[in-house]
């Protein structure tokens, strides 16, 4: 009997693996996936139902039914499991064999990994993917970087899998090293912010006006047919008639007030703050899901000094419509954020993005996926080097247009103490950037007169020191 080759192994067949290895075989590839765990891999060979799919436990197996050169996929959990699969791995790889990493790593890991893996010659690339389960399984957004020439090897399997976005793959070569993963950290990060910004628009929408989650889901559903139309939003309408499996509850009323966090939206914040590039909304959002995991301590205080007291008497409609403007707005800044740390990235780690390309395959597939992507790109694609959206007119304009929602809705919600901090970020950090004054002159009056530190002056050239009249 002949033996069969595979074209693709996948390593991990967890949520991701398996139903990529689905969609792989769905466009005519023939796939051996491989997995620690004897139940995965049983799973998968009871339920392919083809012959282009088969599973085993047994690494010798998994290696010795790949086509040469190999190309292996790897969807296990990011961090030392990854480095330990390349151990395991490496003694039976050869020249030209190429390892793709699809897990969210952390880019520097990936740089350590391809310059370790490049010394045997053996290709290495770290790729972003996004769009959970079902992305996985029908088309995700799919980030490479890494080797161009080696990203060839793969482009067509890639372009086969991905989303497609007015008949466009959702994927292109990003750059060199660790550029796919850096952004798909950033699309995370991005993914924090949003989810924030409409866990606080649901806070207001459910504490303010008291809507029930019939109305919730009404309005998300609207929502999402108008400026805000986005995968989140669309997933959120849902989400408030999901019915719990339990009792006679929805499962939104029955779940734990307390977010989880792999990390990703914390590495973006970390590494913003490392290139000095504010990027405000997203850092809210990693507090924010930090602080929902004081629930004992949040309650402790709750009993001590009561929580806001809500006695809301304007119009519903008219908050709805606000609300609406104020997520619009917000969710702007975030995307502007999240473009404006890439372009400074782009330039430090020498990845050469192009943010156009990058809109574009945001545009399918994905979590962060809007109809907002498409003037993204455009914006882009008219100025790609543009440091900053906000200073695109169509941008400036889509701001300028939706400010007087943000500001109402943030009056509300301190007005009745309902946290809008991630919607207060935005706002503040629009009102910044369009200052051209801002009193930054006084923490350098500061910061010389406690510690000579020096300042600039604003009528001519140098670097001065003032001797203070410092209290002794
Ligand atoms: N889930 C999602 O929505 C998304 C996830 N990702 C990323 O993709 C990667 C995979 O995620 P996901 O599929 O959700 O994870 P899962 O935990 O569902 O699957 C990972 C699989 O890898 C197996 N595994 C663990 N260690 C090894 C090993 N040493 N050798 C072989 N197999 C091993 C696990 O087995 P066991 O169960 O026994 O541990 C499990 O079956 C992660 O980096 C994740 O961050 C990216 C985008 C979206
Ligand atoms: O990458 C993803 C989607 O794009 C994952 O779903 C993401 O890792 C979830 O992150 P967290 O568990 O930190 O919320």
């Amino acid at each position: 009997m002949k033996e069969t080759k595979f074209d693709y192994g996948m390593i991990g067949l967890g949520t991701m693996g398996c139903n990529l290895v689905y969609n792989m075989s769905d466009n005519g590839y023939t796939v051996i996936g491989f997995d620690k765990n004897r139940s995965q891999v049983e799973t998968l060979k009871k339920e392919a139902g083809t012959e282009k799919i088969s599973a085993t436990s047994d690494l010798n197996e998994f290696l010795n039914t790949l086509k040469t050169p190999k190309v292996i996929i790897m969807l296990v959990p990011a961090g030392k499991i990854v480095d330990d699969v390349i151990s395991e791995l490496k003694p039976f790889l050869s020249k030209n064999d190429l390892l793709m990493d699809f897990g969210n790593s952390h880019f520097t890991d990936t740089n350590r990994r391809s310059e370790q893996l490049e010394e045997s010659a053996i290709h290495f690339m770290g790729v972003g993917i996004s769009g959970g389960e079902l992305g996985a399984r029908h088309g995700p957004s799919i980030m490479p970087g890494g080797p161009k020439k080696v990203y060839e090897r793969v482009a067509e399997m890639l372009k086969a899998v991905s989303a497609k976005a007015n008949n466009e793959p959702c994927v292109t070569w990003l750059g060199p090293g660790s550029a796919g993963h850096y952004v798909k950290m950033v699309h995370n990060g991005i993914e924090y912010g949003l989810m924030q910004l409409i866990a606080e628009a649901y806070h207001l929408l459910k504490e303010c006006a008291a809507m029930s989650n019939d109305e919730l889901h009404t309005v998300f559903s609207k929502w999402n047919e108008g400026e805000l139309q986005s995968y989140l939003i669309e997933i959120t309408a849902d989400i408030f008639m999901q019915k719990d499996e339990l009792t006679d509850s929805r499962i939104i009323d029955r779940i734990l007030d307390s977010a989880k966090q792999k990390g990703t939206g914390a590495w973006t914040s970390e590494d913003a703050m490392n290139l000095q590039v504010p990027i405000p909304v997203i850092d809210i959002a990693v507090s924010m899901r930090d602080l929902s995991a004081y629930k004992n301590e949040r309650e402790v205080a709750h009993q001590n000094m009561g929580g806001s007291e809500v006695k809301f008497t304007g119009d519903k409609n008219d908050l709805v419509k606000w609300v609406e403007q104020a997520l619009y707005f917000s969710i702007i800044t975030v995307y502007v954020q999240g473009m404006a740390l890439l372009q400074v990235a782009s330039k430090k780690y020498k990845y050469d993005l192009k943010l156009e390309d990058i809109a574009a395959i945001w545009r399918g597939g994905c979590i962060i996926r809007a109809a907002l992507l498409e003037d993204i790109r455009s914006a882009f694609s008219k100025q790609p080097d543009l440091s900053n959206l906000i200073l695109s007119v169509a941008f400036s304009k889509k701001l300028m247009q939706s400010q007087e929602g943000i500001r109402k809705v943030i009056q509300t919600g301190v007005g009745f103490g309902i946290p809008v901090p991630a919607m207060m970020g935005a706002l503040a950090y629009f009102d910044s950037y369009r200052s051209g004054w801002l009193p930054a002159n006084l923490i350098q009056a500061q910061r010389d007169d406690f510690g000579a530190h020096t300042y600039e002056r604003n009528d001519r050239e140098g670097i001065f020191h003032t001797h203070w009249n410092q209290k002794k």
